[in-house]
């Protein structure tokens, strides 16, 4: 997999604000990579600083192995905020403006309003969309000239549920077609459900990286009982790959160093003569991962 995206040590300071310390990241093609923290944790600011329009304050990052140009940029599709539509402009309209601003072919408008949903709507004026319908349509815009890459800055603020779904669901779609997507969010549920990837920022620091489905296995949890709780402690105490374990009533949890997993403690256990009764995996959500995180810097 090509790198799509290479940031390294990138910074931005306003003032006595470090809004970007530092970072460094690499975005692979093909993913859905989610930059996750608070709100005023620089999330923006470190998009603005790759679309070429905010000035880092020091630092480098480079497109398709490539400084930003014209011909880089020309690949990518952003979406920062919500565009002005004219309300009282068809979708159809409305996407013939934004081609003409940004130099695309018109012959595309039909191509994307498919892609994001709204064919049938291509004659109808802005102003009687829904809000999901909405933001489908500023998808639609990013979309004209066929961009390799998505950027989207908090696509499903704002939205009611159905919109956040109808959003989430394009997001989805659009990545399956072969785009890489980087987006922004404050939210973690957002994160866990639509991205491949994640980078936890807090403070303009980068807390965690590295792929949704690893930072969530990285800790989970193992709950097992056995009739003779006794035996079973003593077990674990011996084995070599419990990282750390705590009994609670009748039941223990575990962690475990890494590559190892429920099958290991089964079968230890079987071999030392201790039948489990209980054994469950409990996944750490990133949810409870992230405020680890944060609490631990505060
Ligand atoms: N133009 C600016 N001048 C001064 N400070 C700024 C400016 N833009 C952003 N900041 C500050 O930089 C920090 C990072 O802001 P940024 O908007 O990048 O965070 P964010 O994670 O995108 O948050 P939000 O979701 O609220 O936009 C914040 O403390 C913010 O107040």
């Amino acid at each position: 997999m090509s790198v799509i995206l290479e940031i390294d040590k990138l910074s931005k300071r306003y003032g006595s604000i470090q809004a970007v310390d530092r970072l460094s990241l690499q975005i692979e093609e093909g993913s859905i990579y989610g930059l996750l923290g608070p709100n005023g944790s620089g999330k923006t600011t470190t998009l603005g600083m790759v679309l070429d329009v905010i000035r880092p304050s020091s630092g480098s990052f480079s497109w398709f192995g490539q400084p930003v140009s014209r011909s880089t940029k020309h690949r990518l599709g952003a979406l920062l905020e919500t565009p002005n539509f004219y309300p009282y402009l068809t979708a159809q309209r409305n996407l013939e403006i934004t081609a003409d601003i940004k130099g695309a072919d018109k012959k595309q408008i039909a191509h994307v309003l498919h892609t994001v949903g709204l064919s049938h709507r291509t004659h109808t004026t802005f102003k009687g969309f829904s809000l999901g319908m909405k933001q489908r349509l500023a998808l639609a815009a990013a979309l004209l000239n066929n961009p390799e890459v998505l950027v989207l800055d908090e696509p499903t603020n704002g939205l009611d549920p159905e919109g956040i779904a109808e959003v989430r669901e394009l997001i989805l779609r659009i990545a399956a077609e072969g785009k890489t997507i980087i987006l922004a969010s404050h939210l973690l549920d957002e994160v866990e459900k639509v991205c491949t990837h994640v980078a936890v920022l807090q403070k303009g620091v980068l807390r965690a990286e590295g792929p949704v489905s690893t930072i969530l296995s990285a800790k989970d949890q193992l709950i097992i009982s056995a009739e003779n709780t006794v035996r079973l402690l003593e077990v674990l105490k011996q084995l070599p790959f419990v990282e750390s374990y705590q009994p609670e009533r009748d039941l223990v949890h575990l962690t475990l160093q890494e590559g190892y997993g429920a099958a290991e403690v089964n079968k230890a256990m079987f071999e030392a003569g201790v039948v489990l009764q209980q054994l469950t995996l409990r996944r750490k959500s990133l949810e409870a991962q992230f405020l680890e995180i944060i609490k631990q810097q505060a």
